[in-house]
């Protein structure tokens, strides 16, 4: 039951690992105890009685240990609901043309960005985030500063947790979600899939749960990925081109994420708008990331790994930079249409959109590395090997002109001009000495 619990969800990606290793290890120990005693009846039946010992203990503990991190109890008390309210409060000249958003994965790279150009405009922004250790948590913790800084308030709390969601729809009437927080990376699937089930799926269908019971329901804006297109070679990829091949695990979680938030707007009435974004990068970005752990690998003279597709071809991404994204998401939230449902129940359809978020230029991963080798003056120690078949796909190429007639949306960023601005943001947050402190 316990390790059943533990394969399906992981506190944070990494630990499943861990903890399988450990058992591992238990089951080692209990082979050599067995080598040692089996020559004696009553030795035997002692070692047993330790091995028992030893297995309640650590089941004990990873009992308390889950359920202490899953569903931190760190919320609820007067002085977080007053915390919450003080984030959310619109200050807009009008505060009727405000709005109260609800950003998950608030302390990642495009929540982060997000909830600051929505507090900056005076909209409302209560940001939730479960700070897993996928990537470095203290980068989480910095922009979690930064946004308490401009006073947008971060719960340490995950999507997975309904009563949780219940309180913070009670507390505060959003009128919109923008639900960011996922377990990202497509190749990181391989090592660790019950994670992107974990977020992708179960969790998504928590907060779904949690919007469709709200009263009033808000309109959801929510990240799916470029990667729904798999192995489509329509280009440029769009929004009706099918999306039935995925490559990777992950595409395949967020494909889902599509499907799944159709039924809640069929269903329940859920204003939706699914925002398919083409490898987003730029400050305070992922660390697992092509182009940031390329840019630590380069500053500490260390060697990177350039994939490369079959026949030699170079591999291509439609890379796109945050503030264009930033003005993609507001874009979709200004237009998104009220939800119809109330009490579980539909009232009229909802509207239900999807958008390609990219660039529109393509460029090849060798043209990134020669851009970042431009900007850090130092010379990549590359590798070159052919694209390992787990997960990647050969390029991505956005036709965005659905986002420009419906949002205004128009990218402005070139990837020469973005990567200035991300190395800039780099070197002055990690330090000028080599990358500074290693991630
Ligand atoms: O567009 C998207 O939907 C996806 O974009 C990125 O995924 P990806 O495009 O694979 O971004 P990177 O992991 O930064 O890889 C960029 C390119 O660099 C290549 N790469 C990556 C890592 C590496 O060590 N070497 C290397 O050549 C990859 O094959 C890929 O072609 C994000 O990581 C996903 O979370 C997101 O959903």
């Amino acid at each position: 039951m316990r390790i059943l619990e533990e394969e399906l969800f992981p506190t944070t990606p990494g630990k499943g690992k861990m903890e399988r290793g450990a058992h591992h290890n238990h089951h080692a120990m209990s082979r050599q105890f067995n080598r040692c005693f089996a020559s004696t009846g009553t030795m035997f039946l002692w070692a047993l009685f330790l091995i028992a010992l030893t297995a309640s203990y650590l089941s004990f503990q990873s009992f308390v240990d889950t359920s202490s991190k899953y569903f931190t109890a760190s919320w609820g008390g007067l002085h977080w609901e007053r915390q919450i309210r003080s984030s959310a409060q619109i200050r807009r000249p009008d505060a009727s043309a405000g709005l109260s958003v609800l950003v998950t994965g608030a302390a990642g790279f495009v929540g982060t960005h997000v909830s600051l150009a929505l507090k900056k405009r005076g909209d409302g922004v209560v940001g939730l985030d479960n700070f897993n250790s996928y990537y470095d948590p203290s980068l989480k913790k910095a922009r979690k500063s930064l946004l308490a800084s401009h006073g947008v308030f971060v719960i340490e709390g995950d999507i997975n947790d309904a009563r949780l969601l219940a309180k913070l729809f009670d507390v505060v009437p959003f009128t919109h979600v923008m639900h960011l927080a996922a377990q990202a990376g497509v190749r990181y699937a391989i090592e660790n899939p019950a994670s992107y089930v974990h977020s992708n799926i179960a969790g998504l269908v928590t907060l779904l749960e949690a919007c469709k019971s709200a009263d009033p329901q808000p309109a959801i804006v929510w990240a799916s990925s470029s990667s729904v297109y798999g192995l489509n070679d329509r280009v440029p990829f769009s929004e009706s081109d099918r999306t039935d091949q995925p490559a990777s695990l992950y595409a395949a979680t967020k494909k889902a994420g599509e499907e799944i938030t159709h039924t809640y707007n069929h269903i329940y009435g859920l204003s939706i708008t699914g925002l398919r974004f083409f490898t987003v990068y730029g400050p305070w970005g992922r660390p697992d990331m092509a182009y940031f752990s390329f840019t630590r690998n380069i500053l500490q003279g260390k060697p990177i790994t350039v994939y490369r597709g079959k026949n030699r071809v170079d591999l291509a991404r439609d890379f796109t930079y945050i503030d264009d994204i930033v003005k993609g998401c507001l874009g979709s939230l200004d237009t998104a249409r009220k939800s119809t449902g109330t009490g579980g129940k539909k009232r009229a359809p909802a509207q239900y959109r999807i958008f390609n978020l990219g660039n529109t230029s393509p460029v090849t991963v060798p043209t990134l590395v020669s851009i970042l080798e431009k900007h850090l003056k130092m010379k990549a120690k590359k590798n070159v090997v052919e694209m390992p078949g787990n997960g990647d796909v050969p390029f991505t190429h956005a036709n965005i002109s659905y986002a420009r007639t419906e949002l205004g949306y128009k990218p402005t960023t070139n990837l020469e001009a973005g990567l200035k601005k991300f190395v800039k943001w780099y070197l002055s947050y990690y330090g000028y000495a080599r990358g500074g402190k290693n991630l």
